[in-house]
């Protein structure tokens, strides 16, 4: 396994790309550590492809470099860097078995046959394919095949990184859950440095330690599923992580109080900002219904099996709400109020931190209404 450090990477398809508008892929510097997990996450566009193909050598990135532990590997190609890769759509040898297929990386390397036969059975037990193993690949289904590559590209223990794009479109609902949980524990039992993309949030955070956000070219936030939930580094990534996602208030903001649809709402620390515009985020998970505070309307209630979503009207704009088991919107709510801890300022659209810092922990779920 191998450390990835991608040095003032950015990546144009233009020949003379003038402005960041041009560029598919951004200006990034980063390092993936070696023996994570990551998941790339994002909307369709937005550079995800652009990025992986150019760690796995399929693109060569019209600026910056690509080091494995240290070394520049920018101009080599996939096949000499040493990776394993898992498409979108399944790719395995028709004529072969299901045995022979997955064998076929570890006999192209040379390993002794003992080890070939055990690591097959290992493989093929993790994906559930053991009593499949002597059977041609032609006639199985694009779910069991897709099974095969994912079989075939974790193998192996030797690569640099495995790279997997959208692995699971082709797998039946009910499997995709079982698919993940197994390469998350396979993960863990192997330690391979992971890259996964997907514009799928539950398979994002299922499955990774680190999930970089990614949206029009840029990585907006590279975090734990917790850091994206509970302090999401960009308006975007407040949006698009959540189900809903964070509700997004225009505010003013004085001392260590913020002015919110004329209602004073206290802080509690100082945010040091520089005349952009601001804006308050809070997810439904942490707005509170009741008699005081900011007045909200409520317009619908939605029951979603294990919790309801209230939909509320602050000053004109649309606001959710998330009343957990068992809960309704108490009887009188005309104003809505929000959790302590569970708030988060922007300005320009990117997450200030308070000053003094982030308070440790933050984590305020388990008691948030
Ligand atoms: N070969 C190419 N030539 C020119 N532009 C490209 C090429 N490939 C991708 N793009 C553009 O680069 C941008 C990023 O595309 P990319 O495929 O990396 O996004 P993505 O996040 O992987 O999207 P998806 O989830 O739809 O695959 C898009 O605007 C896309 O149109």
């Amino acid at each position: 396994m191998a450390k990835i450090t991608l040095d003032t990477l950015a990546h144009s398809y233009l020949d003379a790309p003038q402005s960041p508008e041009d560029f598919a892929l951004k200006e990034l510097n980063h390092d993936w550590t070696d023996g994570e997990a990551y998941a790339l996450l994002g909307p369709s566009g937005c550079g995800k492809s652009t990025l992986l193909n150019i760690i796995s050598g399929l693109l060569i990135p019209s600026h910056g470099r690509v080091l494995f532990d240290g070394r520049d590997v920018t101009h080599l190609p996939t096949a000499e860097r040493n990776i394993a890769q898992v498409f979108q759509f399944p790719v395995v040898y028709d004529t072969m078995t299901v045995r022979q297929n997955l064998a076929f990386p570890l006999k192209n390397r040379g390993l002794p046959a003992d080890e070939i036969r055990d690591r097959v059975a290992r493989v093929g037990r993790m994906i559930d394919m053991e009593d499949a193993l002597d059977r041609r690949a032609s006639g199985l289904t694009a779910d069991a095949k897709q099974k095969i590559s994912l079989g075939r590209g974790m193998v192996r223990d030797d690569v640099n990184a495995l790279l997997f794009d959208e692995p699971l479109t082709v797998i039946d609902p009910h499997m995709k859950w079982e698919l993940r949980t197994q390469l998350k524990t396979l993960h863990r039992e192997f330690g391979h440095t992971m890259i996964y993309v997907t514009h799928d949030q539950t398979e994002a955070l299922t499955f990774a330690d680190k999930v970089v956000v990614m949206y029009d070219g840029r990585v907006v936030q590279i975090g734990t599923p917790d850091e994206l939930f509970e302090r999401p580094g960009h308006t975007f990534v407040g949006y698009f992580i959540g189900s809903p996602g964070m509700n997004l208030f225009d505010a003013e903001i004085e001392g260590t109080a913020a002015r919110i649809a004329g209602t004073r709402v206290e802080l509690g620390a100082r945010y040091p900002t520089s005349g952009g515009t601001l804006k308050i985020g809070v997810r439904p998970e942490y707005i509170r219904m009741g008699e005081t505070g900011i007045p909200a309307r409520v317009t619908r209630v939605e029951d979603v099996g294990r919790h309801k979503i209230v939909r509320l009207d602050v000053d004109g704009h649309p606001v959710a709400a998330i009343a957990g088991e068992g809960q309704g919107v108490p009887d009188g709510a005309t104003h809505v109020q929000f959790a302590e801890g569970g708030v988060n300022v922007y300005e320009n659209d990117w997450r200030v931190t308070p000053e003094g810092g982030d308070r440790p922990g933050g984590r305020i779920r388990e008691d948030a209404a």
